[in-house]
């Protein structure tokens, strides 16, 4: 994957500056974790960053983007839709074949909703449908991971099962996190957002909790 640039991104709401001018490098290999308080931009940045690269990246919006009445299997299987060809999508709506539940299968499972694999989504907890968005992410398998506080219905152990599974399926990522601790854990660098402005960026292992409150 080569590295991504973004130069003067600026967002605005209703002639209100949310975001920028900010310029951002993201290189192959590196992890990001987007942190700072609530409505400081983190959202929109990661808006702008995924129109930039649609077509070498997987999304976890934080609204999921899920399909409620389709089920689990069917909701992962929407990450992969555009390798296919119509053809095999219709199949796979109809008669999940053995060969994408053979990949799928095993990941549900190890997201702890492989039971769910049936459910309709609209039937899931929030923890699980979370997870669900997040198994879509994975299947997808494309070059860089994108997610949008892809843990925050999660309690402590599965939110760990659930950053260590995306830190190993994705070496290249920009995740929104509100977990200081997660972001600290499970990125290579921290990119500090307030009030619409980059306000720290370093590498994780050179920071430490009291580094970033701040910016709380
Ligand atoms: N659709 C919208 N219309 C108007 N203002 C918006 C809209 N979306 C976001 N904003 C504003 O833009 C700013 C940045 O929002 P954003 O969602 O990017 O923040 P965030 O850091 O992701 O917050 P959170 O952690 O709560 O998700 C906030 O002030 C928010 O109120």
């Amino acid at each position: 994957m080569d590295a991504v640039h973004l130069r003067n991104l600026s967002a605005a709401y209703g002639g209100q500056q949310v975001l920028g001018p900010l310029s951002l490098q993201i290189q192959p290999g590196e992890r990001i974790g987007l942190v700072g308080r609530s409505g400081a931009g983190k959202s929109t940045l990661l808006n702008l960053l995924y129109d930039q690269v649609r077509d070498r990246a997987a999304l976890v919006p934080q609204e999921q983007g899920l399909v409620q009445a389709l089920s689990v299997f069917h909701n992962v299987y929407m990450g992969r839709l555009n390798h296919y060809s119509a053809w095999y999508n219709l199949l796979n709506l109809l008669w999940p074949q053995r060969r994408e539940l053979a990949v799928i299968e095993p990941l549900l499972e190890r997201l702890g909703i492989g039971k769910k694999r049936r459910s309709p989504v609209a039937q899931l907890s929030g923890g699980q449908k979370q997870r669900t968005a997040v198994a879509r992410a994975l299947f997808q398998n494309a070059p860089m991971l994108l997610a949008d506080e892809p843990v925050s219905a999660l309690d402590g152990p599965l939110a760990h099962v659930v950053m260590g599974f995306m830190t190993e399926a994705y070496d290249t990522s920009v995740v929104a996190l509100h977990d200081i601790d997660l972001a600290l854990a499970y990125t290579t660098r921290i990119v500090g957002i307030q009030d619409g402005q980059i306000a720290l960026d370093a590498p994780s292992h050179t920071l430490s909790p009291a580094d970033i409150l701040p910016l709380y």
